[in-house]
């Protein structure tokens, strides 16, 4: 088994949360109020501007063949737009749980090796790649199956490869990592895939 699969296998449960929680089952089954989709793009938006400066971070401390193989990144516009927020959306400042998510992340690119950087940042592409195989084509007519398709889409899902190829060459061989290390790169993974689940969960209170 590879370390994402690890990674992934010891995130199951959690993920499994994410596809129960309330927002998530809202976009996969046409079934969000316009609040929701308020809150959530506002919050979202401040996030992935973020996430893309802590990507580059992240980046800079890659080997040059990881970072030559990098795909072109998408931009996630697309997908918010699928929401179809209204203007109410540009009066929403951060949550506090999107600024203690986006601060566990620096704190792990800044105080970790590259490994932790990048596994406090799979949470994120992983998460959402998984959620949109998961729902879409599921509803029929379903008003946001754009954003599902946003996140299945070949430069999205080749971005999420390219995420898990390069942990797994960081840790060609997970079971020797001490105790230590092991528990340390889990709990920044984990960590993150928390706050994933709050921030749906937060969402969908709106
Ligand atoms: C909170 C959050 N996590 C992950 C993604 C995927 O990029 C996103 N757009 N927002």
């Amino acid at each position: 088994m590879t370390f994402h699969e690890f990674l992934l296998q010891q995130s199951t449960s959690i993920r499994n949360d994410i596809y129960h929680s309330s927002f998530v089952q809202g976009i996969g089954s046409d079934n969000l109020s316009q609040t929701q989709r308020d809150y959530y793009v506002a919050q979202d938006t401040y996030y992935t501007d973020y996430f893309g400066k802590l990507f580059d971070l992240t980046t800079e401390k890659l080997t040059p063949l990881q970072q030559a193989s990098k795909p072109v990144s998408t931009d996630e516009q697309t997908a918010h737009d699928a929401l179809l927020a209204s203007q109410a959306m540009l009066n929403i400042p951060p949550d506090q749980h999107n600024l203690a998510y986006l601060e566990h992340m620096e704190k792990a690119i800044m105080q970790g090796d590259a490994t932790n950087a990048m596994l406090a940042l799979l949470p994120c592409t992983e998460s959402y790649h998984l959620i949109g195989t998961h729902f879409i084509n599921k509803f029929p007519n379903n008003t946001y199956e754009p954003w599902l398709a946003y996140y299945t889409s070949p430069d999205y899902k080749a971005f999420t490869q390219w995420s898990w190829q390069v942990v797994d060459q960081q840790v060609p061989d997970w079971q020797k990592l001490s105790f230590e290390t092991q528990q340390a790169y889990l709990s920044t993974y984990l960590t993150s895939y928390q706050y994933e689940l709050t921030f749906w969960d937060q969402a969908a209170r709106h």
